[in-house]
């Protein structure tokens, strides 16, 4: 579904991605984990074309998106949950929900809102709720349901268990897990080996913007070098 093929990302003359490269497949979990720093954010902003790669391509069912505006990286069925939670705070939940609403896409799950709200419970009980007096854990789920209302065929979640309390990142992993049960394809970024341990197959390891490693949590386990070296937990 997507093929990152030897991308290098500047921000200014600083190069942050490396010539990275990889793939991932229609209905897989992929966590991208590393240190602060390693790349991992870039690494989606890249795919999105909020940064822009000065070289290499970011295929996306068989189109090169590298130049393409973000606005239409979006619109051809990538949803990007950056690492801040963009809520419109003076906006209730219901409200917030419709700004994110697209039409429905070929091949990817389609969501309604009531759907939504049986996947998302707390904001089922908070639709008339403003965003700004919602938990950060609950602005963390907004953010996440308003882009699933553009029925994006692959979602991009920067961090989704960061700075939010244990309880809700326990409900995080389970949101996730539903999602991939619905037919999503979902790539999170993350520095929580554990939680991705839980929701992903698959663990691509980058450090210093190049790829360290590329596999299962299974075959990450069997070599604890290179946790040890690339992680840290
Ligand atoms: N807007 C920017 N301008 C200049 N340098 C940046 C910018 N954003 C990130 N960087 C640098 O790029 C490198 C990679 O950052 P990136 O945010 O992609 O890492 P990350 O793996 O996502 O880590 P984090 O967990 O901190 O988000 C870091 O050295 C960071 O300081």
């Amino acid at each position: 579904m997507l093929e990152v093929e030897g991308i290098h990302s500047f921000y200014g003359k600083a190069e942050i991605l490396r010539g990275l490269s990889f793939r991932i497949a229609r209905g897989e979990v992929v966590a991208l984990l590393g240190r602060n720093g390693a790349g991992k954010s870039t690494t989606m902003k890249s795919v999105m074309q909020l940064v822009r790669p000065r070289t290499g391509r970011v295929m996306f069912q068989d189109r090169d998106l590298v130049g393409a505006p973000a606005f239409r990286v979006a619109k051809s069925g990538i949803g990007y949950v950056p690492e801040d939670r963009r809520i419109f705070t003076d906006l209730t939940v219901m409200e917030n929900l419709e700004v994110g609403r697209q039409p429905r896409r070929e091949g990817a799950p389609e969501w309604t809102v009531d759907q939504l709200f049986d996947i998302f419970p707390n904001l089922a009980e908070r639709r008339t709720n403003r965003g700004k007096h919602m938990s950060g854990g609950e602005q963390q789920m907004l953010t996440i349901a308003r882009t699933l209302m553009g029925n994006p065929m692959l979602l991009l979640l920067d961090e989704p268990s960061e700075g939010i309390a244990p309880v809700i990142v326990e409900e995080m992993a389970e949101t996730i897990l539903k999602l991939k049960s619905e037919g999503l394809t979902v790539v999170i970024s993350e520095q929580n080996l554990h939680f991705a341990r839980a929701v992903a197959d698959r663990a691509i390891i980058i450090e210093g913007g190049e790829k360290k490693f590329d596999g299962s949590f299974a075959e990450l386990e069997a070599h604890p070098e290179i946790r040890d070296a690339y992680l840290s937990v």
